[in-house]
């Protein structure tokens, strides 16, 4: 067990500003990693699991009573005390693992977000979750919500996967005249409709609940529309962390790619 970082006053008291502190010294930890001269699955594999560590580590000594489901640990996946918790901590220590092997890019981020009980005890939702995105040097998060900037586009881009787009967004693309702005990393393409460098980011095919579920905290937080792609709600903390598909973008948009869908499919 590495010495672990000291909290800042007051974080520890705050879930969005602990959110946001683990998420950031986590982006910090991979930037000393990316620095390390490794390459290709060696660099993939040392940030994935040192980000890991140290977030499991943040969790156990901070967060002790809470539940944690991380990417990186399959225990935490099958470990169903989650599903009777009342506070889950939704990981994904590196996302964007592809691009973090690829420096210099830029698309890849920490996500940490939290799943917390209803009160009544039916169900669950996000309430707080930050996005550490180091190669721009700044941490998103519910603590601070971003103000979502003019828009600056009237073509609306969309952000997709740069490896695995899904066919039918270039269908979409057509239909409302759209512009696709290929990028690594969810957290990265959500942030860029956040930043106004894209107006909305449309993945279906696969994805678990890690890779979204810190960004749509942050993106709900700054007032954008959040929904898989049938127009239904993102639901966290399922037995099966299986959440393949999702629509982030500004909330005049939500409309026409959601009837784009419900008429066209997503095959
Ligand atoms: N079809 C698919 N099945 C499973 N995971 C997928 C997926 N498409 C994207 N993802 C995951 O979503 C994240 C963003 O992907 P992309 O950059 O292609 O948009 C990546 O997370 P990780 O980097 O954490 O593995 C990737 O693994
Ligand atoms: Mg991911």
């Amino acid at each position: 067990m590495t010495d672990l970082p000291t909290p800042p006053e007051g974080v520890l008291e705050d879930d969005h500003r602990f959110a946001a502190w683990a998420a950031t010294v986590a982006g910090e930890l991979l930037t000393e990693v990316r620095g390390r001269g490794l390459e290709g699955k060696a660099l993939k594999d040392a940030g994935d699991e040192s980000a890991h560590d140290l977030l499991m580590q943040l969790c156990a000594a901070y967060r002790p009573e809470d539940s944690v489901l991380s990417e990186e640990s399959k225990e935490t996946h099958e470990d169903t005390r989650r599903l009777s918790a009342d506070r889950v901590w939704i990981i994904d220590p590196l996302d964007g693992t592809r691009e973090f092997s690829e420096p210099p890019r830029e698309d890849w981020a920490v996500h940490v977000a939290l799943w917390a009980r209803a009160a009544d005890g039916q169900g669950g939702d996000l309430v707080a979750g930050a996005v550490a995105q180091p190669g721009l040097g700044t941490t998103f998060h519910t603590g601070e919500p971003p103000v979502l900037p003019p828009r600056t586009s009237q073509r609306p881009r969309i952000a997709v996967s740069r490896t695995r787009p899904p066919a039918f967004v270039q269908a979409l693309a057509d239909e409302i005249d759209a512009e696709l702005v290929p990028m690594g990393s969810a957290g990265a393409k959500v942030i860029s409709v956040v930043r106004d460098v894209t107006d909305a980011y449309v993945h279906a095919g696969g994805q678990y609940e890690w890779d979204s579920a810190a960004p749509v905290a942050v993106a709900r937080a700054a007032g954008l529309f959040t929904s898989r792609v049938d127009g239904s709600p993102l639901v966290y903390n399922q037995a099966d962390v299986l959440l393949p598909d999702l629509i982030v973008c500004r909330p005049e948009l939500s409309e026409a790619i959601v009837d784009f869908v419900r008429r066209n499919g997503t095959e």
